[in-house]
């Protein structure tokens, strides 16, 4: 554990890869005593402790922030649930495609007068290695106390930035919510590539993963555009321009892209309610 001020305290509901991801980096932070309920995980270190449901929470425990971290279509009964033994709750969610609107119907059903404030977030799962990037929203009805703990949750397992449309979430989740399978795709389909191109499985795998990561750190650790540090790479006449006049083709990576994203946030308002 660092020296670092304890992060809020969290009740955290859902602890499967996101929650999961999230919570390797906060414990790696220092986070005040805190519960997380979950079917599958066995104990967690002291001060925190795990529980099988919301019965089992002790009863003086009031988390700063309730993170609700289960899917989308599953959270009804569980916010329900929520309602009844934390009324005025701040809740911080990530779900994908999940209203304020709908997340405070839900609460309602379980506890007719619960007052809850409730923020979106979007994060990724490199929060694990403390590289996330998230997205977050308040409504104007958040205090700036309730905005603060849940960007420092969010800052210390990566970066944050904030929207001031609750719709823009949908886009965030689209672009670095989901951002992270794209790029597992890339290094896939390079790795298969190499191997089509003659060289071993461990080899391509080696060449493939260790590229995504250097790019990776010089776009994290340069100010330089990404178009500029492409250009860098194009010899006029050499290899890569050849690859790129496949991928660039107006048809190929800038349609394709274009229309995966698109699909992506019309899914997260399908998923809305
Ligand atoms: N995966 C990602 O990269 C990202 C996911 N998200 C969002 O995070 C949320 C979770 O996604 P993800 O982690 O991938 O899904 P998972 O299925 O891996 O995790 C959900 C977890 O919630 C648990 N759960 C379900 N109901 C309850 C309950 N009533 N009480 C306690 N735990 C419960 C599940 O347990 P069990 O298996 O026993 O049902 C499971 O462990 C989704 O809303 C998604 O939109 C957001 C950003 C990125
Ligand atoms: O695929 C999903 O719906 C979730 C949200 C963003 C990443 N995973």
């Amino acid at each position: 554990m660092t020296n670092t001020p304890l992060l809020p305290s969290i009740l955290l509901v859902g602890c499967g890869k996101m929650g999961g991801a999230m919570l390797e980096g906060w414990l790696a932070h220092g986070l005040a005593p805190s519960v997380v309920i979950d079917r599958h995980l066995a104990e967690l270190p002291a001060p925190h402790r795990v529980v099988r449901s919301l019965e089992a929470i002790p009863a003086d425990f009031a988390p700063d922030i309730i993170l609700v971290a289960v899917k989308p279509q599953k959270a009804n009964g569980v916010l329900a649930e929520l309602a009844q033994h934390f009324p005025n709750a701040t809740l911080l969610s990530v779900m994908a495609g999940r209203t304020i609107a709908s997340l405070l119907a839900a609460y309602r059903e379980g506890n007719a007068a619960a007052s809850p404030i409730i923020i979106r977030s979007m994060p990724n799962t490199p929060s694990a290695l403390g590289a996330g990037m998230s997205g977050l929203y308040a409504p104007p009805e958040a205090s700036a106390e309730q905005k603060k703990q849940c960007d420092q949750l969010l800052s210390a397992v990566g970066k944050t930035v904030w929207v001031d449309q609750e719709g823009l979430i949908d886009s965030v989740a689209a672009i670095s919510g989901s951002g992270p399978a794209y790029v597992f795709l890339l290094a896939e389909l390079l790795e298969q590539a190499g191997i089509e191109q003659g060289l071993d499985a461990p080899t391509a795998r080696a060449l493939a993963r260790g590229t995504i990561y250097g790019a990776g750190q010089m776009l994290h650790q340069l100010p330089t555009d990404a178009a500029e540090l492409r250009r860098n790479v194009t010899s006029p006449g050499g290899t890569t321009e050849a690859a790129l006049k496949v991928l660039m083709a107006s048809d190929a990576w800038p349609q394709a892209v274009s229309t995966a994203i698109a699909a992506a946030v019309k899914r997260a308002k399908e998923l809305a309610s």
